[in-house]
């Protein structure tokens, strides 16, 4: 993160909320002045204020970056009372679901524009963030962006803009799923006479340490699936209805990603 820089225009967050938020602490930590940062949201959370980050006045007149953290509906309640916010050269970073980068064009007339797509982990800096920037974001400001993103976890970078639905339905909403599948894990250990407590320390145990296991070592998920199933053993047993063509997760992810990306296609309109 070009600290100096930073530091010496500021920082707009507009939005402090669950992901404002995160992303606010990775910067912190990782050196950002508080005072370089201005916080607009109705309700800013109290710790804010006691770290010393501005949330009163009218901010800095020339930022280096708005970063843009508020839910897609009401962008465009708040895009025209910040488009005349710094000049041409801010960097406007948002992180919000669907909203395309000329909807952001068209409020910035000329600005480089950064869409990002972290994901809640972010908040214990394990997130994972896509990012893609529009014709006038060159290296400088793409580079900005990924080292702000880069406070909260590990950061990739898109070819296309179209690629984004699909990757706030994978990795934006996909750790929802997992908190799922950890309730469903849990809830069917209950079924087989567990009691509640033990089936959550189990279920949740078992997806962190499979997910670390999946990380290691860039292992092949299949591979590390196919450690664990015996021939005719319990694995086998389970698997043949969790890999059921018809009825088993694959046709189900497929819908819940497709009705994901629909809806982040539908915020973008
Ligand atoms: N949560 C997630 O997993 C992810 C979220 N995102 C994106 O991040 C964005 C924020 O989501 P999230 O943090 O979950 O939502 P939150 O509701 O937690 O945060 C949004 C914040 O914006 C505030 N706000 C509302 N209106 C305004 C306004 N006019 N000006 C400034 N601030 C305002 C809200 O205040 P109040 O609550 O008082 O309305 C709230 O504090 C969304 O666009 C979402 O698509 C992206 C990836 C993952
Ligand atoms: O549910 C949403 O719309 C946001 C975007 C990805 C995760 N949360």
């Amino acid at each position: 993160m070009d600290l100096a820089h930073l530091n010496d225009r500021g920082l707009v967050l507009v939005g402090c909320g669950r992901m404002g938020g995160a992303l606010l602490q990775g910067w912190l930590a990782r050196g950002l002045a508080p005072k370089a940062v201005h916080v607009i949201d109705p309700k800013v959370p109290g710790w804010v204020a006691e770290r010393g980050v501005s949330v009163e006045g009218p901010g800095p007149a020339d930022p280096a970056v708005i970063v843009l953290a508020v839910k897609p509906q009401m962008m465009g309640d708040v895009l025209p009372s910040l488009s005349r916010s710094g000049g041409a050269d801010r960097l406007v970073l948002s992180v919000a679901a669907g909203v395309t980068l000329a909807a952001y064009g068209r409020a910035f007339p000329g600005a480089p524009v950064v869409r990002a797509m972290p994901n809640t982990p972010a908040a214990i800096g394990q997130g994972i963030t896509a990012i893609v920037g529009n014709d006038q974001a060159g290296a400088a400001a793409l580079d900005m962006a990924e080292s702000l993103m880069a406070a909260v976890g590990r950061v990739v970078r898109l070819t296309d803009e179209s690629q984004m639905d699909a990757v706030t339905a994978v990795s934006g909403s996909g750790p929802a799923y997992v908190f799922h599948l950890i309730e469903t894990l849990a809830a069917a250990g209950e079924a087989e006479g567990l009691p509640a407590d033990l089936a959550l320390d189990l279920a949740r145990a078992t997806v962190a340490g499979a997910g670390a296991l999946a990380m290691h070592e860039d292992e092949d998920p299949a591979k590390l699936r196919e450690a664990v199933t015996s021939p005719a053993g319990t694995t086998a047993a389970g698997l043949a209805h969790l890999m059921d063509p018809e009825t088993g997760l694959a046709p189900l992810m497929r819908r819940t990603v497709a009705a994901a990306a629909a809806r982040g296609r539908e915020l973008g309109k």
